[in-house]
């Protein structure tokens, strides 16, 4: 695992925009095989899809061969309420990007049949040969997606009764009317993260630092579910220096100290792919 460490908000969308460009212009996606690229929804990652949304409009990127997939959706909120996970991702992003709507999947929390939604969400992503990169936001619990303290680190797409913690983290977006905040959601599941190629997380605030240390620098636990992380060949989580308050001096040495080889890793790796060397004959960047 990875950690960057950026100065505030800004800096971390920059640095995780032109990350994701780098990845689906490497990839150079067609419509025979798209990119397909996992996204979330809550404030964290707004600064990032507004570097998105420039790159495009610079004509450095595209997502006309992009497949997306969000992380989560309330159940029960109707598709067009302005906080339902739906019209977010197209204020803030797809209606501001290239991307065919018909490419665009967010889970729908108004079928009869949840259950089957999700069983249906998690075949098609399989059916797209699997997630090539999951960017990640998580809550103050230290929750990915909607994966709440106590969830099976197996889980795959379900639907989730929120924790009281997300509920009133979320009132902010409700007029702070806690009873207006849907008590479930549809998300997808731990191990539907870690099964994609890559997974990279945003971490934004202090009110995330408690959740940032429990994840890495403790060990894999069910409380925090980002901890899972840990288990992936190649997970990057990029943080601003609030997020950093409750790490201790020598894990932010380490990582910065990490960063420094980045590029020449990243180099290397790129060179063994050219030469057909197989990703985890590779190893892990951390
Ligand atoms: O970035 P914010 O506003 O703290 O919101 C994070 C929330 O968004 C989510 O990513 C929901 O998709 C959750 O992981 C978390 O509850």
């Amino acid at each position: 695992m990875r950690l960057i460490i950026r100065e505030d908000p800004t800096a971390v969308g920059e640095y995780i925009g032109n990350y994701i460009c780098k990845r689906i212009n490497d990839f150079a996606p067609t419509p025979e095989r798209p990119f397909v690229l996992g996204l979330p929804t809550g404030s964290s990652p707004i600064p990032t899809y507004k570097h998105l949304i420039k790159l495009v409009k610079e004509g450095k990127l595209s997502f006309k061969n992009v497949v997306t997939f969000n992380m989560d959706e309330y159940v029960g909120l109707p598709r067009d309420h302005p906080e339902s996970y739906h019209t977010f991702m197209f204020r803030e992003l797809f209606s501001h990007i290239d991307i065919p709507p018909a490419q665009v999947n967010i889970l729908n929390g108004n079928v009869k049949n949840l259950i089957g939604e999700c069983k249906a969400y998690e075949a098609k992503i399989k059916a797209m040969g699997g997630i090539e990169l999951f960017l990640g936001g998580i809550g103050e619990d230290g929750h990915i997606a909607f994966n709440e303290p106590g969830s099976s680190l197996a889980s795959r797409t379900r639907i989730k009764t929120l924790a009281y913690d997300t509920i009133l983290a979320n009132a902010r977006f409700f007029n702070n009317d806690i009873a207006a905040v849907p008590r479930m959601a549809l998300t997808v599941g731990v191990a539907t993260v870690l099964d994609s190629r890559e997974v990279v997380v945003v971490v934004t605030g202090q009110r995330k630092a408690l959740a940032l240390s429990q994840a890495i620098e403790h060990g894999v636990n069910h409380l925090w579910t980002l901890s899972a992380l840990q288990l992936h060949p190649w997970g990057l989580i990029v943080v601003d220096e609030d997020a950093t308050a409750e790490l201790h001096v020598k894990t932010v040495k380490y990582f910065k100290s990490i960063e420094r080889v980045q590029d020449e890793v990243e180099a290397m790796h790129a060179k063994l792919q050219a030469e057909g060397v197989e990703d985890d004959q590779v190893g892990s960047m951390d």
